[in-house]
């Protein structure tokens, strides 16, 4: 079989911390489990500030959890990774209110959000966005840009069941999520079949 060139997708979204972490993720277990991962760069972004930095959302994560799709490798566990300079309490476990704080956050990749830049337009071949807002602006930063490689497009315009707009699902609800998770299922799926 003739090895098919690499090929790049950036998702991007409003905070890269809701939809683009959660297309990124669909999107890389789809790749893995065609064994494709060789042929495929894949990242997301934020058009704004809001959140750099930061991990996904908790809502995502769980969600991500639930259909057992990986959000790239796990971070460390810190307090298993920690030390003490005393040995006040050597033996004992981490302090209970330290664990439900974790838990809360559930970390569970090392994906932090970060903003799309000049060099993803050149060096990306799709950049797939969420929303109309997403489109605007990721197009008026490519017109700052000499020789922009990058195809700027809606994740929607590949849905077989024609919902273009992935909504932000930040304001809202578990089953926001979830639907964001069925879009993104969807797209990721026909726009891999029609660029394997
Ligand atoms: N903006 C809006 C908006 C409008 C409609 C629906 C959702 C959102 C919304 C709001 C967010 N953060 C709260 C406002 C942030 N601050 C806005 C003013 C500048 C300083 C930062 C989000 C954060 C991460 C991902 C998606 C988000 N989406």
């Amino acid at each position: 079989m003739a090895a098919s060139s690499g090929k790049s997708v950036l998702f991007v979204c409003l905070g890269n911390i809701c939809r683009s972490p959660i297309a990124e993720a669909v999107f890389r277990k789809m790749v893995t489990d065609n064994g494709d991962t060789n042929n495929w760069r894949i990242d997301s972004a934020a058009t704004s500030t809001y959140e750099i930095g930061n991990p996904p959302d908790y809502r995502g994560q769980a969600c991500m959890r639930k259909h057992g799709v990986p959000m790239r490798h796990v971070a460390r566990q810190w307090l298993i990774d920690s030390g003490a300079v005393s040995d006040w309490n050597t033996g004992s476990s981490p302090d209970t209110r330290a664990l439900a704080c974790l838990r809360k956050q559930s970390i569970e990749t090392d994906h932090r959000a970060r903003k799309v830049t000049k060099e993803d337009f050149l060096s990306f071949d799709y950049i797939l966005c969420m929303d109309e807002s997403n489109l605007r602006d990721l197009n008026k930063k490519a017109n700052s840009v000499k020789n922009c490689k990058a195809k700027i497009e809606l994740l929607g315009k590949y849905d077989p069941q024609e919902q273009l707009i992935i909504q932000d699902p930040y304001y809202g609800s578990e089953e926001d999520f979830e639907k964001v998770y069925e879009q993104c299922l969807r797209c990721c799926k026909a726009f891999l079949e029609s660029h394997s």
